[in-house]
């Protein structure tokens, strides 16, 4: 029987054991990590991530095949297959500060695979790493290795939150890279054959090992350049009249550009895109390719500038100042059906308004009080870090309210900005809003989840990314002066 040991049980390693324990009953899956509360989450009835399906998934198999444990170096030890699906934050200081992957946990990962370990194993890189990281590791194993010989592949994961699940049952494709050599490719079939277990052979992608990581951050770099294309269009639909839903779907329906992530949002947020794309960038300049590095940096640009436009079509469209207004924000994650709020855009939106002295109401139904005042006091790339590990400032004394529904946070608010794309939210009584609310009231949707014209006839002044401006923000510039 083959033994599989995961070390980092966060939001790949968790969902992506518990599938394969489920779906080879005959394997031990056995998931470790530093954080001593991670772990009794896992072994808990609240599982320490939300994610749908996953209570139902680990209820399967936890205690059956599917274990969690603190023991790091015991499991490793006894395991044939080790993943590694630790953190690999952006770096926040020395060479590629701001850019460059911090392999600290992965590197400390390795040296203590290198010291428990006693048979040939089997490490998979599961964490998305820069291209030739799989090189490093290897120097490490084989040079503290005491005969145990090694085999690195990568084995990169493409699952989404909010269907993780969904993703992990059915996968568009399972990548695996390896050496080219014989032990480089019985590694990799030995892994092959767990995937085997329920995804069809032909989603299962064999490449060396370079490709399958570079691989990784290509497709997250591909699917992010999508939203910054769109959000680019989005601000040129603003200035012309142009709904960017009517021409996403006009473009979407060319079988080459296909339909979907082209929906115009207040920009995109999550633990992924753009700290794959600052690493790519890092990576092209340190192969001498800067024209390349400034290709994909403007995604992040673009993003960057999305987000600042939606907080000054807000500041602006409010007689250019939201001093002492009260403002409601719906929404805190990063997307819906998640309540990862790591590289939220609410955090930089809650964070313009407060720069301009707003008051700002919050309600997510997944994202705790604890949660939405670390983050507003936490320096940017710090969420990054195992939780207990990371530096958080004191929460500054800001003018924030958590509230837990939507009604409450729009009581007496001047607006309401839809952050994400929560189904609730669609569904709001937004008569009973507008009647709680200071007037003239505005919302401001930054998901584009409201039917504009029917929040205008209740009264509202709506402002939605990329859609035809009614006159009152037709009025006021663009960009708060
Ligand atoms: N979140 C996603 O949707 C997603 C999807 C695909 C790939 N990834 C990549 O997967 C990796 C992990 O991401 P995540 O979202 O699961 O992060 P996470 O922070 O949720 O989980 C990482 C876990 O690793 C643990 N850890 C760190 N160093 C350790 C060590 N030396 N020994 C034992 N445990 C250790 C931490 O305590 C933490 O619980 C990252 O490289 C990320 O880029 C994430
Ligand atoms: O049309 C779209 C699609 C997404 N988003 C936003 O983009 C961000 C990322 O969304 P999504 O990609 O669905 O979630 P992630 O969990 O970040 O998943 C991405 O990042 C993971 C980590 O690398 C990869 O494994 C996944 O394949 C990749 O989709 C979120 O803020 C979304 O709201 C948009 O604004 N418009």
């Amino acid at each position: 029987m083959v033994k599989i040991c995961c070390i980092g049980a966060g939001y790949v390693g968790g969902p992506t054991m518990a599938v394969i324990a489920l779906k080879c009953p005959d394997v031990e899956v056995v998931v470790v990590d530093i954080s001593e509360a991670r772990i009794a989450g896992w072994n808990s009835d609240r599982l320490p991530i939300y994610e749908p399906g996953l209570d139902d998934v680990v209820k399967r198999c936890r205690g059956r095949n599917l274990f969690f444990s603190t023991d790091v170096e015991r499991y490793v030890g006894e395991a044939d297959v080790v993943f590694v699906s630790v953190n690999t934050p952006t770096k926040t200081r020395g060479l590629g500060a701001g850019k460059a992957a911090d392999l600290t946990y992965w590197e400390s990962a390795a040296r203590m695979i290198a010291d428990v370990s006693r048979s040939d194993k089997i490490v998979v890189e599961k964490s998305t790493v820069p291209v030739k990281t799989a090189e490093a590791i290897e120097k490490i194993l084989a040079h503290n290795g005491r005969g145990v010989r090694y085999q690195i592949l990568s084995n990169p994961e493409f699952l989404a939150e909010g269907t993780a699940v969904r993703d992990l049952f059915a996968p568009d494709r399972v990548l695996i890279g390896g050496r080219e050599t014989p032990e480089g490719q019985a590694a990799v079939k030995v892994l092959k054959d767990v995937y085997a277990r329920w995804v069809p052979e032909d989603r299962i992608i064999t490449t060396n090992l370079w490709s399958a990581e570079l691989s990784k951050l290509a497709a997250n770099a591909f699917l992010a350049q999508r939203i910054s294309s769109v959000n680019a269009i989005s601000a040129l639909c603003e200035a012309t009249g142009a709904d960017v839903t009517e021409v996403a779907c006009s473009i979407g329906k060319d079988s080459r550009i296909g339909p979907r992530f082209l929906s115009a949002s207040v920009g995109f947020g999550g633990s992924c895109f753009q700290k794959d794309i600052l690493n790519l960038v890092y990576i092209c300049e340190c192969y001498g390719l800067p024209e390349v590095a400034d290709y994909w940096r403007q995604v992040i640009g673009i993003n960057d500038y999305q987000k600042s436009r939606f907080v000054n079509r807000v500041v602006s469209s409010m007689f250019n100042t939201v001093a002492g207004k009260k403002v409601a924000v719906l929404g805190f994650a990063f997307k819906k059906d998640t309540g990862d709020t790591r590289e939220t855009p609410a955090i930089d939106v809650c964070r313009g308004l407060l720069g301009d002295k707003a008051v700002v109401s919050i309600y997510d139904p997944q994202v705790t009080e604890e949660q939405v005042r670390r983050d507003l006091a936490m320096n940017k790339f710090d969420w990054d870090h195992p939780r207990h590990l990371q530096p958080v400032g004191e929460p500054a004394d800001q003018p924030v309210a958590v509230t837990s529904d939507a009604y409450e946070a729009a009581h007496d608010a001047h607006a309401v900005c839809i952050l994400t794309e929560w189904e609730e939210f669609r569904n709001l009584d937004y008569r009973r809003m507008y009647d709680l609310m200071q007037k003239p009231a505005f919302v401001f949707d930054g998901r584009n989840i409201v039917d504009p014209e029917k929040l205008r006839d209740i009264g509202f002044i709506v402002y939605a990314i990329g859609k035809p401006l009614d006159q009152w923000l037709k009025d006021m510039p663009a960009v708060a002066s």
